[in-house]
Formats: structure tokens, C-alpha cells, sequence
């Protein structure tokens, strides 16, 4: 399970690591310092052998000092070091400024701000290495002023002509680490670039999975903390650290978080999708199970997935084959008239009923079996504003999705009066900015200060309004429940899957959850577990990719997960 961690909360940590007295910030700073050149060397093993070049720039705080650490450490190994830093070096904190009086023992430090400082870095495209962004990390507080952005960007313009890998400190500067929105200047400007590489340390940050923009790779070294909480003599350590320590490293699934805004004291506010791992392999158990525990199709659940009219099936297809495969026993596709010839000319293993309107949608629901709808895909706004409120009615456990959230934007009101706690809203952005119209423009506005207002935050607002789980798409997809639990499924980095962005994939995402509330999940369960598959498919699968290879290649990646 990858935590992620706030910026407070990072501090938090470090900081009574520092108070308990089992380590020093100074002992920190250095093992970040040695952490970015091992991630380096990992990244490209071509950089660790033989020397090279590195361009360092380093800023005002610890993010600086960790600058000067990895200057000295690659000078030590022979390297060409120009480092550069922003500020005053009387003014570095304590840490920070011993290890610049470390480093100038070795070499020279240059005014970033100083007109030719960018120009005065050789263009030698013979000498590969690294430029190195040590200028802000998580004590980032506003956007950077005009002269320090120029600045970064002369520097970040030297990378291609010399052939140098970016390398970011934590975060890349100007990046808010609780967000991973980039703040803006009083100029409005901001510092945008998608780097080659992040290090981080001990847990990646919140942002780290918010934005698909910012690095290219992630890797996350260790600093001690982990180990200082498992050190015998743990009543030693102050009583913070131990109970911040055990707290981040024993939560698992569910997670019950107090608050809906980011501080010290929530402990951890978002996680990666492994819980949902732990969860689908009970769920795979359960498959395979079927024949020795005695059940039978209907003890695996009946799924009523709501089609459109002729011509608009294919999305409720893809949704109900998705609810099939991932396991639901039964899965029945609920056509109108108009539309029941075209679908049964293209299905095999789904059932039909004909469902005109909401009247024979109330008399199908009778059956209690059906213990698992899915609404939206193709649905039509028309017949959506017909049969999504009949069904909610029930309240049986619903995915509500595309024409089904769309049908409802002049009025979200009205659905949201309808909704309850079993259901799983799956908007994309578009969707979700139509419903919620004031916290996408909160989310969308322009941040100068941070910690800026998220996607996390966002995407929990809206499940707060609603009263259900909200999933909100994207290759950084947020899933929060009315309570603030809080996953982010991110396709980023080494889980990166961009061909999941295809029409109708999001269609099959509605179904994958919609066939596991059949299954019996709960709503946050069925849609984190759903939301991690769909991914898995995506990058088992590979480029190519259209929706209806989601659904057939599930039974793969399950397998994969059975071992
Ligand atoms: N704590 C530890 O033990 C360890 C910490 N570690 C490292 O420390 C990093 C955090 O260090 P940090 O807290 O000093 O913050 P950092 O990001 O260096 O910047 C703060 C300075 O920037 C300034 N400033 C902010 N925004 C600005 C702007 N737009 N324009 C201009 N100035 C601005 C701000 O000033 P102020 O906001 O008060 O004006 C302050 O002077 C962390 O990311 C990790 O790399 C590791 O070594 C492991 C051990
Ligand atoms: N760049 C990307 N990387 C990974 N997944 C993505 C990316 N862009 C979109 N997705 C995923 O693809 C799906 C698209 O769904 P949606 O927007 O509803 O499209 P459609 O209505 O065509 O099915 C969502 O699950 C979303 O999270
Ligand atoms: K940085």
C-alpha cells in the first residue's frame, strides 16, 4: 500500500523523527542528498560509470540543502558540479547553510538571479549528466516571481542542447506538493515543464499522483524514518513519532478520515490503489471458489444494465459485457422496443428484457435479484430523466454514469435528491464541472498560495453533496465516499495506460463496478477494485487498445492476480 502524504505531514514526521532525538536534520538532509544520486544512478545507469556534469540549482530551504548535498556527493565522485543558488546564503536554515559552507569548500556558488548565470553553463552536448531542481519543495508557499521563473527557464533551456536528464527534489519547483496544481505568479504565469525525474523521499506526496504533468519517472527513496519506528527502543522515541509513525504505516483499507481539508493531524488522507488489490483478491477468491462453496449464478449477483434506443446499444453493451466479466452471475440488458432486435443480434451470455420506460423498469425491479443497476452508458438524456429516478427509488446498489449525470445538469439538485449511499458516481471532468459546477470552478481557478484546492478535494466535496461515492475520472482518478475516504488510481508513471483514453472505455469502467456490487462489494470497494482493473487492463493490453478489449482482457489480468 503507497501512502501519500501531505506536505504538513511530511514535516510532521520529519520533525519528530528530529525531536525524538534518533536522527539528526542534518542526517536527513544527507541521506536525501545521497537518495537523489542513487535514484539517478538507478534511472540511468549509464550516469554511474564513469563522471559527468551536473547543473544544480538550489533555493532559501532544506529543498537547497539537499542541492548542496548532491553537489558535493557528485563532486566527490569526480563529477563537473556548477551549482547556482537562489537567495541569500546568510538566510539558509541551519541545515541548509552547513551544507553550503560544505559545498564551498569544493567549488563555487553562482547568483541564480545574476543576468548570464544560465548562459554561463558551457554548452557542451559531449558531457551527459543532469540538471538538478533543488530550489523548492514542499516548503513551497506562492507562485515564483517573474525574475526566478526567467531564470528557470534559461537553465531548463540548456537541458535539450546538452543533453541533460532533468532531475526534480521532492517536487518540481513551483509545484504545490499537496495539490499538484502549479501555482501561479502575481503575473499569472507559472512554472509548467514535465520533467525527466522526481525524488522523493520516504512517501510520495499527494501530488505525485494528481498531475500527469510533472515527471516523466517517480522514485521514492528512503530516508530512516520507517526504520526509526521499528527500532526496539520505540518508547524512546517521542510519543508523536510513534503514534504519526505506526498510524501511517498500519492503516489499511478502510480508512476513516476526520476532516475533508489536508493538515498535520489527518494522517493520511489519500492512498494508492493497492488496498483495492487486497480487496479484488478476496473477490478473485471468491470466483473461483463458485463450484466448491455450492453457489450459484445468482448468488454471484444479477447486474440491470439500462440500454438507449436503436443505434445508441453499443455503450450499455460494452458496460454489461464489463459487469459479466469482472463476475457478476447474471447480467440482463434492459432494451426499449425500438432497440431489442439490433441487441440480440450481438449478444451471447447477457440476457434481454424489454424496458420501455420507467413504469416497466418498476415492474422489472420487483425482482429482487437484480441486485446491481447500472445507469447512463447510451442511455439517452431523454429516457434517462425517465428511469434514473424510478430506479433510484429502489435503492439497490447503482453505478450512475455518463447520460445518467448529464440528463441532471440543468437540475443536480434534483438527482442528488434521489441518490443514496449505494450508489457510485463515475463523471469524467466534463460531467463532474456540469453537476457541480462551483467546486470545478474552484478546482479549475488559478492558485497563488498553496496548499491549493485539489482534486482530492474536490472529488470528496462533491461525494459529501451527494451522499455517495464519487469517481472522478481521469489518468488520475479520484474515488471518495461521503465519509472522506479517499483513493487515487493513477495511471501515471510505471501504471502510465494513455490508450485508456478510447471511446467507450468509461462505459466498461461503469460496468466493471456495476458487476461487482453485484457481487456483493460495497460502493467503495467495487469502485477503487474496478478502477485499479481497468487500468491493469489497459497496460495488460497495451497500445491498440479500443473498449471492447477491456472486457476480454480481464480474465488475464485476474488470473495474473490469482498467481
Ligand atoms: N525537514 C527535513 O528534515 C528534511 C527536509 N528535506 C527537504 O526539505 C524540503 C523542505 O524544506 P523547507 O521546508 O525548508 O522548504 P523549501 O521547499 O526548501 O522552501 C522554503 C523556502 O522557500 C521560500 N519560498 C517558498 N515559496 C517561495 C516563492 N514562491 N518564492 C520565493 N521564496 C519562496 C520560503 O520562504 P517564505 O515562504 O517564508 O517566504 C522558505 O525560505 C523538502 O522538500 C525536502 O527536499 C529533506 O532534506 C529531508 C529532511
Ligand atoms: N491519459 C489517460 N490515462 C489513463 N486513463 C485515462 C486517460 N484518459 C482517460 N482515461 C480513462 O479512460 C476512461 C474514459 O472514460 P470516459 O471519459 O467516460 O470516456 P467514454 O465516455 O468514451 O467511455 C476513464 O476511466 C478515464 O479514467
Ligand atoms: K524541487
Amino acid at each position: 500500500m503507497a501512502q501519500l502524504l501531505t506536505a504538513a505531514q511530511m514535516r510532521a514526521m520529519e520533525q519528530a523523527a528530529i525531536d525524538s532525538g534518533a536522527v539528526t536534520g542534518l542526517e536527513l538532509m544527507e541521506r536525501a542528498g545521497a537518495g537523489v544520486v542513487e535514484a539517478v544512478m538507478e534511472e540511468w545507469p549509464e550516469l554511474a560509470q564513469g563522471t559527468h556534469r551536473a547543473v544544480v540549482l538550489c533555493g532559501p530551504g532544506n529543498n537547497g540543502g539537499d542541492g548542496f548535498v548532491v553537489a558535493r556527493l557528485l563532486k566527490e565522485l569526480g563529477w563537473t558540479v556548477e551549482v547556482f543558488l537562489y537567495g541569500d546564503p546568510e538566510k539558509l536554515p541551519p541545515d541548509a547553510k552547513a551544507n553550503f559552507e560544505r559545498w564551498q569548500a569544493l567549488g563555487p556558488t553562482s547568483d541564480m538571479l545574476d543576468m548570464d548565470a544560465a548562459s554561463s553553463v558551457a554548452l557542451d552536448p559531449s558531457e551527459d549528466g543532469i540538471l538538478l531542481d533543488a530550489i523548492f519543495g514542499t516548503g513551497l508557499s506562492r507562485g515564483l516571481e517573474a525574475d526566478l521563473r526567467l531564470a528557470l527557464s534559461s537553465f531548463r533551456s540548456v537541458v535539450p542542447v546538452c543533453f541533460l536528464k532533468s532531475v526534480n527534489v521532492d517536487v518540481p519547483s513551483g509545484l504545490c506538493s499537496d495539490s499538484g496544481k502549479w501555482l501561479v505568479g502575481e503575473d499569472g504565469f507559472d512554472t509548467a515543464w514535465r520533467t525527466d525525474l522526481t525524488v522523493t523521499f520516504h512517501r510520495p506526496r499527494v501530488a505525485h499522483y494528481l498531475s500527469d504533468a510533472q515527471a516523466q519517472s517517480l522514485r521514492v527513496k528512503d530516508i530512516g524514518l520507517d526504520a526509526i519506528q521499528s527500532q526496539r527502543h520505540a518508547s524512546s522515541i517521542a510519543p508523536g513519532l510513534t503514534a504519526l509513525l505506526s498510524d501511517a504505516a498500519s492503516r489499511t483499507y478502510p480508512l476513516e478520515i476526520e476532516s475533508s481539508s489536508f493538515g498535520a493531524k489527518d494522517m493520511l488522507d489519500a492512498v494508492a490503489p493497492q488496498p483495492a488489490i487486497t480487496e479484488l483478491l478476496q473477490g478473485c477468491d471468491g470466483l473461483i471458489d463458485k463450484a466448491e462453496t455450492g453457489g450459484h449464478k445468482y448468488t454471484h449477483g444479477h447486474a440491470l444494465v439500462l440500454s438507449g434506443g436503436f443505434g445508441q446499444t453499443g455503450a450499455a453493451r460494452l458496460a454489461a459485457r464489463g459487469a459479466l466479466r469482472i463476475g457478476a452471475g447474471l447480467v440482463t440488458l434492459a432494451v426499449p422496443g425500438s432497440a431489442q432486435m439490433e441487441v440480440a443480434c450481438q449478444i451471447t451470455g447477457l440476457m434481454m428484457q424489454r424496458v420501455e420506460d420507467a413504469a416497466e423498469l418498476t415492474e422489472v425491479l420487483s425482482d429482487a435479484r437484480l441486485n446491481a443497476l447500472c445507469l447512463g452508458p447510451g442511455l439517452g438524456l431523454e429516457r434517462a430523466r425517465d428511469v434514473v429516478p424510478a430506479a433510484l427509488a429502489f435503492e439497490r446498489p447503482t453505478v450512475l454514469d455518463a447520460d445518467a449525470l448529464s440528463a441532471f445538469s440543468d437540475n443536480p439538485e434534483m438527482l442528488f435528491a434521489n441518490l443514496h449511499g449505494a450508489c457510485v458516481m463515475t463523471p469524467h471532468m466534463g460531467e463532474f464541472a456540469r453537476l457541480f459546477p462551483d467546486i470545478a470552478q474552484k478546482l479549475n481557478a488559478p492558485a497563488k498560495t498553496g496548499p491549493a484546492y485539489s482534486k482530492v478535494d474536490a472529488t470528496r466535496d462533491a461525494a459529501a453533496r451527494a451522499g455517495c461515492v464519487v469517481l472522478l475520472k481521469g489518468p488520475d482518478t479520484v474515488i471518495a465516499a461521503p465519509d472522506g475516504r479517499t483513493a487515487i488510481n493513477a495511471a501515471l508513471y510505471e501504471r502510465q495506460a494513455p490508450w485508456l483514453a478510447t471511446a467507450g472505455s468509461g462505459d466498461v469502467l461503469a460496468g466493471f463496478i456495476t458487476g461487482l456490487l453485484a457481487r456483493g462489494f460495497e460502493p467503495m470497494q467495487a469502485a477503487e477494485t474496478a478502477a485499479w482493473l481497468h487500468v491493469e487492463c489497459g497496460r495488460s493490453f497495451g497500445p491498440g487498445l479500443i473498449a471492447e478489449d477491456l472486457p476480454e482482457i480481464l480474465p488475464k489480468v485476474l488470473q495474473s492476480r490469482m498467481g
